[in-house]
């Protein structure tokens, strides 16, 4: 809930070359979902490399309040004893969802489609997110909101009905969050519930649910879009997991090691599902120098040893087609874009507005602050870079958003005056070992 936290500041300063191997923590979507699909099956679900953020320990409090049995054994290993699809047990206070929008908008999508009164709420970035995306299939699917703060915000009241009605929903904005509520409160429904999105997201709900024994199937919907058949009310079993490494935090040492000079690092057994890989194509058509090192299977997922050393970038301009595939990871790719030669300008970035923070305007106001000229211009965000040569020396406003602290400190590794971001509290939401691993590189983050 909403509870006023000091100011952390934290600052960065140019030190030098990074180089070193790193590995960074377990994907964030990929855990909140294994403890979601560990708490809806039947029998044990072991999993391995969950991330330790606290949205994720958000999520696990959540599912012990809907009835799991979660035990944390070592760092990274934890068993949840699940009570299968129609076994939630009403929970007696609210789910608190802190920072995290995924974790509180696949638990509605859960809760909503179960006959049990539940109460979501979150922190003061949370209570501004528009939750409506999520209660409009609910409300088709049979789910009565009880109680809700104006434009559907957080805190709510959700009351799902006897039995879910499965619905064909077709997603208005390109969304996994969306896409993975309606396929969650589907298990809860007899029959098929369908969901189309003009733009294919990220896979991993489609994925586990297979995993776990649910039938799904996908096919090809438009240019870009995917039609996803869920057979309701699955007897889900419980599955071994291995969270593989999060492509977006990677992506904050990489951009570190491509603009800080003479950098040469490597990113372990990073995912490279390429429904999240949009940064990567990015930074190579910037000329970026990335080499693949080894690649692997992790938990099922595509993985690879990322080499990354320093050197010249160019201004692209990135498609919006291309923004669910890299959705959280555009405050950074602004950074590495200033630094660049000539104007990157990024295309279709709306959903941005409605993240943590606006990240549009947080992005912008943050360029600003260290002396880079940038504009939004409708949807796009237009960036001058100024080739390698960045002033620094701003204070730049986090507005409780992990990835706006994260990238701006990055900055500061490779700009000529030091930058200071206003609070490093929400870091830990994503990765709470950034600042360790940045400086174990080589960083000077404090
Ligand atoms: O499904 C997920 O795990 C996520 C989907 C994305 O959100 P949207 O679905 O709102 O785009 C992304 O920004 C978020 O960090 C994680
Ligand atoms: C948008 C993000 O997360 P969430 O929606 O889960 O809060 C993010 O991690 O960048």
């Amino acid at each position: 809930m909403a509870h006023a936290q000091p100011q952390i500041p934290v600052t960065a300063r140019s030190r030098g070359p990074l180089a070193g191997r790193v590995r960074v923590p377990g994907d964030k979507s990929i855990s909140h979902r294994s403890l979601i699909f560990g708490l809806l099956a039947i029998g044990e679900t072991v999993i391995s490399g969950l991330l330790e953020g606290e949205d994720v320990m958000r999520t696990a409090d959540a599912a012990r309040a809907l009835g799991a049995i979660v035990h944390h054994d070592r760092p990274g290993s934890w068993r949840v004893r699940g009570v299968g699809v129609g076994g939630l047990r009403e929970p007696r206070g609210v789910l608190d969802f802190g920072n995290a929008g995924t974790g509180s908008r696949l638990m509605m999508g859960v809760c909503g489609a179960h006959p049990i009164t539940t109460i979501f709420d979150g922190d003061a970035s949370l209570r501004k997110r528009p939750m409506r995306r999520i209660l409009d299939p609910l409300e088709l699917m049979g789910t009565t909101i009880v109680a809700q703060e104006e434009g559907g915000r957080v805190p709510l009241t959700l009351r799902g009905p006897k039995e879910a009605v499965p619905i064909t929903y077709r997603t208005p904005v390109a969304s996994a969050q969306i896409k993975s509520a309606v396929l969650l409160a589907g298990l809860a429904a007899p029959g098929e519930t369908t969901v189309i999105e003009t733009e294919a997201t990220r896979d991993h709900t489609e994925t586990m649910l297979r995993h776990f024994g649910a039938d799904v199937s996908v096919s090809p919907d438009g240019a870009h879009g995917r039609r996803i058949v869920l057979k309701g009310q699955p007897e889900l079993q419980a599955a071994p997991i291995v969270v593989p490494a999060d492509p977006s935090s990677a992506a904050f040492p990489l951009v570190a090691a491509l603009i800080v000079p003479g950098s040469d690092i490597l990113i372990g057994s990073v995912m490279t599902n390429p429904l999240r890989s949009g940064l990567l194509t990015t930074l190579r058509e910037m000329g970026a120098d990335i080499s693949v090192e080894s690649e692997a299977n992790e938990g099922g997922e595509a993985v690879a040893t990322l080499r990354v050393r320093a050197g010249a970038l160019n201004g692209v301009t990135v498609p919006p087609e291309r923004a669910p595939a890299m959705i959280d990871e555009y405050p950074v790719l602004a950074v590495a874009a200033s630094f660049a030669t000539g104007t990157t300008r990024m295309r279709g970035l709306q959903e941005l507005r409605v993240k943590e923070s606006d990240r549009l305007a947080a992005v912008e106001a943050g360029l600003k602050a260290a002396g880079v000229t940038c504009a939004i211009e409708g949807d796009d965000l237009v960036v001058e870079g100024r080739g390698g040569e960045v002033a620094g020396g701003g204070l730049v406003a986090t507005h409780l958003d992990h990835r706006i602290a994260m990238s701006f400190l990055v900055m500061g590794l490779a700009t000529r005056r030091p930058m200071t971001v206003d609070d490093g509290a929400m870091i830990a939401t994503s990765f709470p070992s950034f600042v360790a691993l940045m400086n174990g590189l080589g960083g000077d983050i404090a």
